[in-house]
C-alpha cells in the first residue's frame, strides 16, 4: 500500500478508509496539511485558531485552571477587521495538530511582526477586552493547564517562535518564506529549505541503589530541586552525554544507564527532553559540585522524595523562613521521571 493510499481512498471510497485507524487516518491528514498549502488553507475554513500575543497564549481563568479557548476563521476575520487588519495575516498561522474528526488546529501570533511586514502589531489590551481573556506566559500557565492543551501550547509556542527567528536565510540574508502549515520555511533566492529545530537534552535521575540525586540551578524556584540536565554536544551519542553531563555537574561517573520516556519543551528554545535513569559506581557517591552550573545537589531518601512528590503547594513558606524541598511539577518529565524512581524498582540495560 503506498504510502498516499489512505488519503487517495479516503476521498474516493469508504471502504477503504475504513481499513485505517482513527490514529493512522489523523497522521496521514496532518502529512497532507504540510505537504499541501491548498489543502491547508482550506482545512482553516473549518479549522480552530489558538491565539497569542507575542508568545504569550490567550487563556481564560476558570478556578484554579487555565483554559485555552479556540477560534473559528470567521471569528478570526472579524476580529482582525474590527482592529483594522487584513486577514492575509491569518497565513501567518501555524499547523499544530488536528481532532480525530480531523478539525485542524492553527495558532496564530497577532503580537509579533508580521513576516508579510503590511500587518502591525495588535495592541494586547484591546484584544484582550475583546476576546474576554488575557496573554499569559506559558511558563506560569502550564501547569494549570489540561496535559492536552499544555502539550498542544507548547507546540505552538516553540514553532511561532522558531518562525520568528528564521525569516532570513542565513547563507543569502534573502528573506525566507514559510508553507502554508509551517512546517518549513524556504529562501527565496537560493531555495534552500529550514525545518524547525530542537536541541536534544538529556534528562537523568542518577540513584546509587537506595538515594538519587537531585539538585538545583541558582534560578530555580525556592526549594525546587530537579534531576540533572544538559545539551548534547554535537557529535555525542545519549550514553556519551548522560555520563559527561554527570561528571562535569557533579563529579560522579555513571555505571549503567536506562532510557525511561522523551518530551518537547519550549523552554527557553525547543529542546527535546530524553530521560534516563543512572547508577554511579558502588562506593564512589561524594559529589563535587560544579558551581559554575549548579547552586546544590545531594543525595536524596527514597521517603524524603516520596513526601515531596506529594506536595502540592510548594511555594508556602514555612514559619522558620525556609521553602520546603518539592519536586517539578506533574507535566514536567523530571516529575515523571522521579515518580518512576519511587514507585518501581529500575532495571538497567545499558552500561555506558
Ligand atoms: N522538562 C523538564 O523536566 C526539565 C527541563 N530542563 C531544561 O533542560 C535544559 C538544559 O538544562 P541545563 O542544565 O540548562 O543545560 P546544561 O547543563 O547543558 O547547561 C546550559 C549551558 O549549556 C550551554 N549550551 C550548550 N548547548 C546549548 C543549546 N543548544 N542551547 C542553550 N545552551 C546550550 C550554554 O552555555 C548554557 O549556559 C534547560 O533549557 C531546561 O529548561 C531542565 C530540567 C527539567
Ligand atoms: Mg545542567
Amino acid at each position: 500500500m503506498s504510502l498516499y493510499c489512505g488519503i487517495a481512498c479516503r476521498r474516493k471510497s469508504f471502504w477503504c478508509y475504513r481499513q485505517l485507524s482513527t490514529y493512522v487516518t489523523k497522521t496521514r491528514y496532518l502529512f497532507e496539511l504540510k505537504e499541501d498549502d491548498d489543502a491547508c488553507k482550506k482545512a482553516q475554513q473549518t479549522g480552530a485558531f489558538y491565539l497569542f500575543h507575542n508568545l504569550a497564549p490567550l487563556l481564560q481563568k476558570s478556578g484554579h485552571q487555565y483554559l485555552a479557548p479556540q477560534h473559528s476563521l470567521f471569528e478570526l476575520e472579524r476580529l482582525l477587521g474590527k482592529f483594522g487588519q487584513d486577514s492575509q495575516r491569518i497565513e501567518d498561522s501555524v499547523l499544530i495538530g488536528c481532532s480525530e474528526q480531523q478539525e485542524a488546529w492553527f495558532a496564530l501570533d497577532l503580537g509579533l511582526n508580521s513576516s508579510s511586514s503590511i500587518n502591525a502589531s495588535l495592541q494586547k489590551p484591546e484584544v484582550e477586552k475583546e476576546l474576554t481573556g488575557s496573554f499569559t506566559e506559558l511558563r506560569k500557565a502550564l501547569y494549570q493547564l489540561n496535559v492536552k492543551d499544555a502539550s498542544l501550547l507548547s507546540t505552538a509556542q516553540a514553532l511561532l517562535r522558531w518562525h520568528d527567528t528564521h525569516q532570513f536565510c542565513s547563507r543569502s540574508g534573502q528573506p525566507t518564506k514559510k508553507n502554508m502549515a509551517g512546517s518549513k520555511r524556504v529562501c527565496s533566492s537560493n531555495q534552500i529549505i529550514y525545518y524547525p529545530q530542537m536541541a536534544p537534552v538529556v534528562i537523568t535521575l542518577v540513584s546509587d541503589g537506595t538515594r538519587c540525586l537531585l539538585a538545583r540551578q541558582s534560578f530555580f524556584p525556592k526549594g525546587m530541586y530537579s534531576a540533572l540536565a544538559g545539551f548534547c554536544d554535537i557529535g555525542e551519542s545519549l550514553e556519551e552525554t548522560v555520563r559527561r553531563e554527570v561528571a562535569e555537574e557533579v563529579g560522579l561517573e555513571v555505571e549503567r544507564l536506562h532510557y525511561s520516556a522523551s518530551q518537547h519543551w519550549p523552554f527557553p528554545n525547543s529542546s527535546l527532553m530524553i530521560a534516563c535513569h543512572a547508577t554511579v559506581k558502588p562506593g564512589q557517591t561524594e559529589i563535587r559540585l560544579n558551581l559554575r552550573e549548579l547552586e546544590a545537589a545531594a543525595w536524596f531518601r527514597h521517603d524524603e522524595v516520596a513526601i515531596a512528590l506529594r506536595r502540592n503547594n510548594p511555594y508556602t513558606q514555612q514559619q522558620n523562613g525556609a521553602f520546603p524541598f518539592w519536586l517539578p511539577p506533574k507535566f514536567a518529565i523530571a516529575h515523571q521521571l522521579i515518580k518512576e524512581w519511587v514507585e518501581k524498582p529500575i532495571r538497567f540495560t545499558l552500561p555506558v
